[in-house]
């Protein structure tokens, strides 16, 4: 068993005292009691804490080589206006890809100067408003986009800041899905091809457009770093090729996000400080042998800001035990909630992790599978774990790890409405995502 006190599994503040779980300062029933279940709990010290960290790793790996470093929390993880100003306190910037982050963005007060904007279909109306707010840069995805912002522009009379995505044709990532800087999928342009040379020059000859550097990213949860460094070194080569055909040399490179966490109590997240110090040595040499100086560099971890400050609250419900084929028994244990809070075991395969945590338990831990109350058998929230055999209807159940394109990520089906997120800190806790009611969901009917 594991305890929930793993930092690298469970939010920074939780402990356990006879089975009952506290996050920050408040006991789980206590928080089941007020704000009701599925719910999704974050801790906020724990968040802030690690937009610190993340800031302070990258920073510090490149400060001694004198090259700045901005860290773009890419919002959609998760995001809430108290998030954006949390971690925008923490010294983050914001990563937009659409209206509602870009607009929770604005609202939470990010000057625009500390937003970007992402999408590889961008509309007019979103291209508009990150300029009217004078966003940071907004990453080119695709050669029309390029005439898009640059008429834009001229019609506000602004210079629009871009950066152009480059398809590095690196393969990473947690799951097929997640991966994006092979060839064959839809974002970004193409380095073999020639698509994001091309870019290049015709920003480089537009007016409108201030070109600010190349961005990469190519995938999520990625555990292995090394793909990282691969991206960067193909980028300053692009780069200095750039410079080569044009005198000027970009003066910033994005190197995304897609920062692996723990899941499961046997896996360890990626180590930031390590990755970074390794791709300081890396980049070093390729500027090296290249004979230009490295650029202003940023980076867009999302999952790894949130992802682990948040759990999953939730009330068990039926709880059944299935004959499997190999003569053994599997207890399914259902909850209120599934794959309208949790989708990302039915779409990518993957893999969490859940206790009881409402009360002790002596009896033996049995092969469990946590599922919702969906009208699928593929409304999986847990695949795979041991629970305790007496687990019965009242129960609550955590599932940790969830902050991360949990609540970002949810739905309506079967009509259900959306999971509260409540965040706690010092022993106070507030919604600072309201609980959906069926009236919200009836709401949108018009008859
Ligand atoms: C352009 C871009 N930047 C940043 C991210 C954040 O990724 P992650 O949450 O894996 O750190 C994503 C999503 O994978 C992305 O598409
Ligand atoms: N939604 C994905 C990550 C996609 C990141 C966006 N490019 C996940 O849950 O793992």
């Amino acid at each position: 068993m594991t305890h929930p006190t793993d930092p690298q599994l469970w939010p920074a503040n939780v402990s356990v005292t006879d089975g009952v779980l506290d996050l920050a300062g408040l006991s789980v029933t206590e928080l089941a009691a007020t704000y009701g279940t599925p719910s999704f709990l974050l801790d906020v010290a724990d968040l802030r804490g690690r937009a610190a960290r993340y800031r302070d790793a990258l920073a510090g790996a490149f400060a001694p080589l004198g090259v700045d470093v901005d860290v773009y929390y890419a919002s959609k993880a998760f995001l809430s206006t108290a998030v954006a100003r949390w971690v925008h306190a923490e010294g983050l910037r914001i990563d937009t890809a659409a209206h509602g982050e870009l607009a929770t963005a604005i609202a939470a007060g990010v000057p625009g100067a500390d937003i970007g904007l992402h999408g590889n279909n961008k509309s007019a109306g979103e291209i508009t408003l990150a300029l009217e707010h004078g966003v940071g840069r907004i990453v080119v995805d695709s050669l029309p986009e390029i005439d898009l912002v640059g008429s834009i522009a001229a019609r506000l009379g602004v210079r629009a800041p871009v950066m152009v995505r480059v398809t590095t044709g690196v393969h990473a990532g947690g799951h097929e899905f997640i991966a994006t800087a092979h060839e064959d999928q839809k974002f970004g342009l193409s380095l073999a091809s020639g698509a994001a040379a091309q870019a290049l020059d015709r920003i480089h000859a537009d007016d409108r457009l201030d070109l600010l550097g190349l961005h990469s990213h190519i995938g999520s949860q990625i555990l292995d770093p090394a793909g990282f460094g691969e991206a960067a070194r193909a980028l300053l080569r692009l780069r200095a090729d750039f410079a080569g055909r044009t005198g000027v040399l970009l003066p910033e490179m994005d190197l995304g996000g897609g920062f692996g966490i723990a899941y499961l109590p046997t896996e360890r997240g990626v180590d930031v400080a390590a990755l970074a110090t390794d791709l300081a040595e890396i980049l070093t040499a390729e500027a090296r042998v290249l004979g230009t100086p490295l650029p202003r560099l940023s980076f867009e971890p999302g999952r790894a800001i949130v992802g682990p400050a948040m759990i999953t609250l939730y009330t068990v419900g039926t709880v059944k035990d299935v004959v499997l084929d190999d003569g053994g028994t599997r207890l399914y244990v259902s909850v209120d909630g599934g794959m309208s809070d949790n989708i990302r075991t039915a779409l990518y395969d993957a893999d969490y992790h859940a206790e009881l945590t409402s009360r002790s338990s002596t009896a033996p831990r049995v092969r469990s599978r946590v599922v919702g109350k969906h009208c699928e058998s593929g409304d999986i929230v847990v695949r795979d774990v041991l629970l305790p055999a007496d687990l019965a209807a009242g129960d609550l159940l955590a599932v940790p790890a969830t902050g991360a394109y949990g609540r970002s990520m949810a739905s309506n089906y079967n009509m259900v409405p959306r999971a509260g997120v409540v965040a706690v800190e010092d022993g106070q806790a507030r919604e600072i995502v309201r609980r959906e009611t069926i009236e919200d969901v009836l709401a949108l009917d018009m008859g």
